[in-house]
């Protein structure tokens, strides 16, 4: 995937929110704010604006009413207001859809925005300005369910690994572990801006489609309470994969499918990447251990199913095949193959 040579990439500083389209706000109210506890910044007859305990900002996620359930769009801060203007250049200068967002005709609580299509098929925002939101961190009387953080990470499916690599490795972002077979071919990466382990990840199959949204929590107790909850509310067909422990990552967690089948991550205890040679972590897809630690089955639900995405006019986009992916490879633990 080339990289524009006189149209330097944004400065992109970290994931910021996922905009998922979804067919009933309310059931998707009682899921992501009954159950997991987000706090609800703003409400609108047909949007939520949601953000965790920790965040400072005016959202990490917003659920808008739409009569397709899907990805509306993915969006990174970035460091400086010029920075979105060079988001616009850079994605243009690579033949992208391109389209910018001024405050108030966009998302609520965003300034200034660039939407585009980028060359894996993803509607991604980039934008600097944001509302600031009241400081909820000590606030533990209004820590509810999960008691959600923050939001940590994008995971998207697309059949092409290596040149999702090469595109985020064009925007600046580091890679922290990786999943190769055994002549190093890359099945699935890890790749940050802020100092751990991802603010996306690609998981090798059909796309361009959202694999799920992780979101932390400051404890793994939290993550146990999250399946607890949903067990003792007779909800717990909405449980997909875990409690457990990763191997990339090292990370506590478990994932949860909403009411649209948006899947979601409740995740924990990662680590910092944020020194200048930070080496990147190398896992062989035929051990056991490298998506769950303790060598547990990975549901086949979690491979084979995802969010499909929106373009910038709000038509589904088609999927393509996979080319390469690890249920192509016998992998042990995951009962693929
Ligand atoms: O299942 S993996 O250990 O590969 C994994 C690691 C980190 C994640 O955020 C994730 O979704 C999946
Ligand atoms: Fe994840």
């Amino acid at each position: 995937m080339a990289v524009p040579k006189d149209c330097p990439a944004p400065d992109v500083v970290r994931s910021a929110y996922a905009q998922l389209a979804v067919t009933d706000l309310a059931a998707s109210r009682w899921f992501w704010v009954d159950m997991l506890g987000f706090h609800v910044q703003c409400e609108t007859k047909d949007a939520l604006h949601l953000r965790g305990t920790d965040e400072l900002t005016h959202h990490s996620l917003v659920l808008r009413q739409n009569d397709v359930a899907a990805l509306d769009h993915i969006s990174y801060r970035v460091r400086t207001p010029e920075d979105v203007e060079r988001a616009a250049r850079y994605f243009d200068a690579l033949g992208c859809p391109v389209r910018r967002v001024p405050a108030g005709k966009g998302t609520n609580g965003v300034g200034d925005a660039v939407r585009v299509v980028d060359p894996l098929g993803f509607p991604v925002e980039f934008f600097y300005e944001i509302e600031r939101a009241e400081r909820l961190i000590q606030r533990y009387d209004l820590h509810r369910g999960a008691q959600i953080a923050r939001l940590d990470h994008f995971n998207i499916c697309t059949p092409d690994i290596p040149a999702a690599y090469e595109h985020y490795r064009g925007l600046g972002f580091g890679c922290s572990e990786t999943i190769e077979g055994d002549e190093h071919e890359l099945y699935a990466a890890w790749m940050f801006r802020k100092q751990t382990v991802h603010d996306v990840a690609f998981t090798g199959g059909a796309g361009p489609q959202l694999h799920h949204v992780g979101v932390a929590t400051h404890e793994s107790h939290q993550v146990l309470r999250t399946a607890d909850i949903f067990g003792a509310l007779h909800a717990e067909h909405h449980i997909e994969r875990g409690p457990g422990r990763h191997g990339v990552s090292n990370a506590f967690y478990v994932y949860l499918r909403d009411p649209d089948g948006h899947r979601v991550e409740i995740y924990t205890s990662d680590y910092y990447t944020g020194d200048p040679d930070h080496e990147t972590y190398r896992w062989n897809v035929h051990d056991d251990r490298r998506r769950d630690f303790w060598g547990n089955a990975v549901i086949e639900s979690w491979y084979k199913e995802a969010s499909p995405v929106l373009d910038l006019d709000g038509v589904p986009q088609p999927i393509s095949a996979t080319i390469l992916d690890e249920s192509a490879v016998k992998v042990g633990a995951d009962g693929l193959g």
